[in-house]
């Protein structure tokens, strides 16, 4: 698998900076594009050169062999220009493909450490499903923008030029309906905005009452209701259908208007361009300038129509970007100040810990008391207890999701004197629910950073499994990794966790959905890995307690700090949940 490093935007709220970030492929882009365009003018030339050839041919001024030769020529010249046209149409894609991953990659960094407040306020989901779709039309107006200044700009100039010298008068007469055609497109415009405008809102009234109709099914038929949401949704789906074909109707017409206002100008130009051949027009033509120039002017009338699609995918373009700037800028990315070599290493001391809730009246309620221990680097502590004993609350102390009175320092410093980012820096966490966002597998180890994911993935046992997918790291997991197994999306958080750790790591039961030999071998490289860290693991499952150096047992509003042979001596509520597991452990292998 091959790993793909995102190169980081400097300045992400300037259009400018995506193109400059793209240079290479824009030089291959400007390189062909001229060649090709320079080119464009070949066809209708040689197509007036044949007409001329074939005619001196019926006179007897040329062979066939003559004819033979020149469309050979144009043959050759043809390929080449079609060569560069296929290069600058393959280097505008790739171009518009890295800006919209870019941009995405831009301003996925920037949602996932925007703060929690607006986040949970505006909706993640929404925000994210809406600058996505964004992105996607900024990067589609930039490649037809870029495609266009080529095939359409530079390729009028081709054309204007060639009809001008051809000849000057003739071209400024026929070329009069163009303007015209584009004062009648604009004022056509208004209306296709408003039939479109209309035909989305009659497509979310739909969405809405379909919505409503699947979600409430049994509802509306326990009540008999049935009929008349049929009735509302027929009625919506009709409204939708009408307004559908106005829109499509108008937009439609659009092009066709501008072709055939533009290529009237054919008719003065066969009735000047006949006496130009006659000798009595405004300069004297033989056939093949006749067929040029007749060939020149209608593919110009059909770029004149392009342009006005350029004009409104740049429109399109301008206003997305408009709504992804201020997101891309707003957000400034806080990298965090360690890299995974300069992790330090650190002690954890519980002194006299009480932690817990506060209530609905705001009254502390502690879950277990008086904890005091001290864990070194290098060190891995089982967490266990009975249900509901607070094995939980207390890895969420360190993400500020549970309160503690006492105290708990972290290399001497008090934790809740810490700043949230001096927190950040010191603990990762992993909790019981996966959260894992819409997107690839890449994305949702890497949130963002470069690492290489295949190592974690590796890590997790997860690999393979991966290499499978059709897209392998590309794969979208669907909302919440749906489209991912229980101990895939385990497996997924854990990779992420493990790729942005620090120097103590809370993991919350991480294997629950996972085998225990696939267990066994996740735990072995984690502690190969992390061999300095401080590991706080909560689990239910205790087959790899004996291995940990300490065990932490909470129940009855107590913790028992010690490890696992002396736990196994003394407690006879821990003895039981192991020798429970073990036996359990027994039957499964007996089974197998
Ligand atoms: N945010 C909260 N506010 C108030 N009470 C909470 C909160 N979170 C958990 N609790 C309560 O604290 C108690 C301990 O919950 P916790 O999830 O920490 O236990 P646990 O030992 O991890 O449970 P389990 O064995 O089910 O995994 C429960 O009674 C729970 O209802």
């Amino acid at each position: 698998m091959s790993e793909k490093v995102f190169k980081e935007v400097k300045k992400p709220e300037k259009i400018s900076s995506y193109f400059k970030m793209e240079l290479p492929v824009l030089i291959v882009v400007t390189i062909s594009g001229i060649l090709y365009n320079a080119g464009i003018g070949v066809g209708p030339y040689y197509e007036g050169q044949l007409a001329g050839k074939l005619y001196e041919v019926f006179k007897g001024y040329s062979t066939f062999f003559d004819v033979l030769k020149l469309a050979i020529t144009y043959v050759v010249v043809l390929t080449f220009v079609q060569g560069m046209r296929a290069i600058k149409r393959y280097s505008v894609r790739v171009f518009s493909n890295d800006v919209g991953r870019l941009m995405r990659h831009t301003l996925y960094s920037c949602l996932i450490r925007m703060d929690k407040e607006k986040l949970n306020k505006e909706g993640l989901g929404a925000l994210m499903t809406k600058a996505i779709a964004d992105v996607d039309i900024c990067s589609e107006g930039m490649r037809k923008f870029t495609t266009e200044v080529f095939d359409t700009g530079v390729a009028m100039i081709v054309y204007i030029s060639m009809l001008l010298f051809y000849d000057f008068k003739l071209t400024l007469i026929a070329g009069i309906f163009t303007p015209f055609a584009y004062f009648l497109a604009n004022r056509l415009k208004k209306q296709v905005v408003r039939a479109n405008r209309r035909q989305k809102m009659s497509a979310t009234l739909l969405n809405h009452k379909t919505m409503d109709r699947v979600s409430n099914a049994i509802t509306y038929r326990i009540f008999g209701r049935e009929e008349a949401r049929n009735e509302a949704l027929e009625e919506a789906l009709n409204d939708y259908e009408k307004n559908s074909i106005k829109a499509n109707i108008f937009e439609g017409s659009m092009t066709p208007l501008y072709n055939s206002l533009t290529m009237a100008g054919t008719v003065i130009i066969i009735y000047i361009g006949s006496k130009n051949v006659a000798g009595s027009g405004f300069t004297k033509w033989d056939i093949a300038s006749f067929t040029t120039y007749l060939a020149v002017f209608t593919k110009f009338a059909v770029k004149v129509s392009r342009a006005a699609k350029l004009f409104n995918a740049i429109q399109k373009a301008e206003v997305s970007w408009g709504r992804i700037k201020p997101l891309m800028k707003e957000i400034e990315i806080k990298k965090s100040l360690l890299s995974q070599k300069e992790i330090q290493k650190v002690n954890i001391e519980f002194e006299n810990v009480s932690f817990g809730h506060f209530d609905n009246d705001n009254n502390f309620k502690a879950l277990a008391k008086s904890l005091s221990f001290s864990v070194k680097p290098g060190q891995i502590v089982g967490i266990t207890g009975i249900v509901a004993s607070g094995k939980s609350s207390l890895g969420k102390i360190f993400i500020d999701e549970s309160c503690y009175e006492g105290s708990i320092r972290i290399n001497g410093e008090e934790f809740k004197s810490l700043s949230s980012q001096q927190k950040h820096e010191y603990v990762s966490y992993m909790g019981h629910e996966p959260e894992l966002m819409s997107n690839s597998i890449y994305e949702n180890v890497a949130l963002g950073d470069e690492t290489d994911v295949d190592k974690w993935l590796d890590m997790v046992c997860l690999s393979e499994e991966v290499f499978e997918m059709s897209d392998k790291k590309e794969t979208l997991v669907g909302d919440g990794g749906v489209k991912l197994s229980g101990g895939q999306q385990a497996r997924l958080a854990l990779a992420r966790t493990l790729s942005h750790s620090r120097s103590v790591m809370i993991l919350d039961d991480p294997f629950s959905a996972v085998d225990k030999l696939t267990e066994k071998i996740i735990l072995n490289n984690i502690r190969k890995e992390f061999k300095d860290r401080i590991i706080l693991l909560i689990s239910h499952r205790l087959y790899h307690f004996p291995e940990f150096d300490h065990v932490l047992f909470l129940h009855d509003g107590k913790g028992e700090f010690s490890n696992h042979k002396l736990l196994m001596e003394n407690f006879n509520d821990y003895k039981e949940l192991f020798d429970k597991q073990v036996k359990r452990k027994d039957l499964d292998e007996g089974d197998n």
